[in-house]
């Protein structure tokens, strides 16, 4: 199978994680990326925050109650979950394993302790962060955005930076000045990662087989 950004995927599609602090234009750059790379899958996340206007359900996130959300977590059907800022934010399992194993990369759209437990998972998976060009910048993006109080964007800002501090986890950082270079980044990085000779080890073994048969 080759997929339209010129590689040939190895068997198990690739898992990649973006995050970022609230307001770099995560979902703008998901967004971006949906258009400029279709075949690139999107998980869509459960979450116990409130729709935003215009959000849909089972389309931005699926829209839980605490207690519904709970319920999926005790039934082993989040492959990671955290809370954040006051809501319970989480992926469900089935459909990225499904994913990765029907060849197709998928994206994670993450906060920082959710990603440290699918690296504990996934090791193997492709860990991106997005930096703002700068502080002040990020905050006039979040107000900017016009969805949020001003004690939600007190605690965004502050959570900002604990996200941060822990960006030394993730492989690569991408600072999101323009969203187009943002997402040629992001496709850079991703036909690196298909380059990897690891990922090729299983299907070179496959040829050796059939020529030693
Ligand atoms: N751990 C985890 N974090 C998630 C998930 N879905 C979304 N998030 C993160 O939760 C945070 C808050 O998301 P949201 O309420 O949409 O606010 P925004 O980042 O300000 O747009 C963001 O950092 C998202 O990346 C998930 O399934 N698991
Ligand atoms: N590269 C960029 N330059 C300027 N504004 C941006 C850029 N990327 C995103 N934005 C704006 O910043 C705000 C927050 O973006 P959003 O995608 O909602 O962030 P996140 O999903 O990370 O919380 C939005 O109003 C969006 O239009």
């Amino acid at each position: 199978m080759t997929s339209n950004i010129g590689y040939t995927p190895a068997e198990k599609g690739i898992l990649i994680v973006l995050s970022g602090p609230s307001g770099v234009g995560k979902g703008t750059v998901c967004k971006a990326l949906r258009s400029k790379a279709p075949e690139l899958v999107y998980s869509v996340s459960a979450t116990t925050r409130p729709p935003r206007e215009g959000e849909v359900d089972g389309v931005n996130y699926f829209f839980k109650s605490r207690e519904q959300f709970l319920q999926l977590v005790d039934q082993d059907q989040m492959l990671e979950w955290a809370e954040y800022v006051g809501n319970f934010y989480g992926t469900p399992r089935k459909f990225v394993e499904e994913t990765l194993q029907s060849g197709k990369d998928i994206i994670l759209e993450i906060e920082v302790q959710g990603a440290l437990k699918v690296k504990q998972k996934f090791p193997e998976g492709v860990f991106i962060f997005l930096l703002p060009p700068s502080l002040p910048e990020l905050e006039s993006r979040i107000v900017g955005r016009g969805t949020e109080s001003e004690e939600s964007i007190r605690n965004r800002m502050s959570v900002a930076l604990e996200e941060i501090r822990l960006m030394e986890h993730y492989d690569y950082a991408i600072v999101n000045d323009q969203v187009d270079l943002a997402c040629e980044r992001i496709l850079g990085i991703l036909t690196a990662e298909h380059c990897r000779k690891d990922r090729m080890v299983s299907k070179i073994k496959h040829w050796m087989a059939e020529v030693n048969h």
